[in-house]
């Protein structure tokens, strides 16, 4: 569904609208089972009434050990690239992708983190802020699973509770035979259901799942945008009957407390 509005700033690519709410990995491991967008959202973007949730940048951040594949994952869906040489990243890094999202421009800030223990305090500077929280670890290395607890940990503590939408990802799929995927992946659901995050496999190399991936972090992202916009304004609107309160007081015996202290000035 192409919006009837011109859209603001550059067009986005094809691959980068969403109309229709973007499927889960697993549902065993998700964060909404719903297969549509919320109600009020699909309202609110019918009639354009989304606020400034178009105009905002929504802050994703990609943490994890060094080697595991953020950088990787987040080339192959910002640039389509894939490099078999490992460059480690050196501090932070990010790249900005512009959605459609129902019709409604939006975008993703995607904070690429170093995975090596000499950067991580540069690195948690970034943290802060952030609407999703991507923990990755390696399918072919399951301490790089153990190890996103306390990556999850630093995060967190950077942001107010509650705030962020949690995803764990394990990365390099293409490397495991389909029996030692699915083993990996039990480990990998048991985890994310208790760090209350959404799993996902997906392969940079191939591709595999990064598109969906990525969909799925801007539709749960766009979604709690439009629906946070809609309570600040309901909120900031002055309710009905919120006028002047006509204060019908029964005729209380004066006392010396209750009467209204004289403005100075007056008889
Ligand atoms: N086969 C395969 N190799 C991958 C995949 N993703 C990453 N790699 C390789 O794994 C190595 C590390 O990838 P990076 O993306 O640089 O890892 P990183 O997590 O960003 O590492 P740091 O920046 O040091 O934290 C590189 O040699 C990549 O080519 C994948 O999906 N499949
Ligand atoms: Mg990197």
């Amino acid at each position: 569904m192409r919006s009837s509005v011109m859209p603001l700033g550059p067009t986005v690519s094809r691959d980068r609208i969403i109309t229709s709410f973007p499927k889960w990995y697993t549902p065993a491991a998700c964060l909404q089972l719903r297969e549509h967008f919320h109600g009020q959202v699909s309202a609110a973007c019918q009639h354009r009434n989304t606020g400034t949730v178009g105009l905002k940048l929504s802050k994703v951040v990609v943490v994890g050990d060094l080697y595991v594949g953020k950088t990787s994952l987040i080339h192959r869906f910002c640039k389509n690239v894939f490099d078999r040489d490992y460059k480690a990243t050196i501090g932070v890094d990010f790249e900005m992708e512009r959605f459609e999202v129902a019709g409604i421009p939006f975008s993703l800030q995607i904070w690429d983190t170093a995975g090596q223990e000499k950067f991580k305090c540069i690195a948690s500077a970034y943290y802060r802020g952030a609407q999703v929280i991507i923990t990755a670890f390696d399918l072919t290395d399951m301490q790089t699973l153990e190890h996103t607890r306390q990556w999850l940990e630093d995060a967190l503590r950077e942001n107010e509770p509650g705030t962020c939408f949690l995803f764990l990802v394990g990365t390099k799929k293409d490397l495991l035979s389909g029996a030692a995927c699915e083993q990996a992946e039990v480990e990998a659901v048991r985890l994310a259901n208790e760090m209350q995050a959404e799993y996902w496999s997906v392969s940079a190399k191939t591709g595999e799942n990064v598109k969906a991936f990525f969909s799925r972090v801007a539709a749960l992202a766009f979604e709690h945008s439009v629906l946070q916009d809609l309570e600040r304004r309901s909120s900031a609107r002055p309710q009905v009957g919120d006028g002047d309160i006509i204060r019908m007081e029964e005729h209380l015996p004066e006392t010396q407390d209750s009467k209204r202290p004289s403005s100075p000035g007056c008889c």
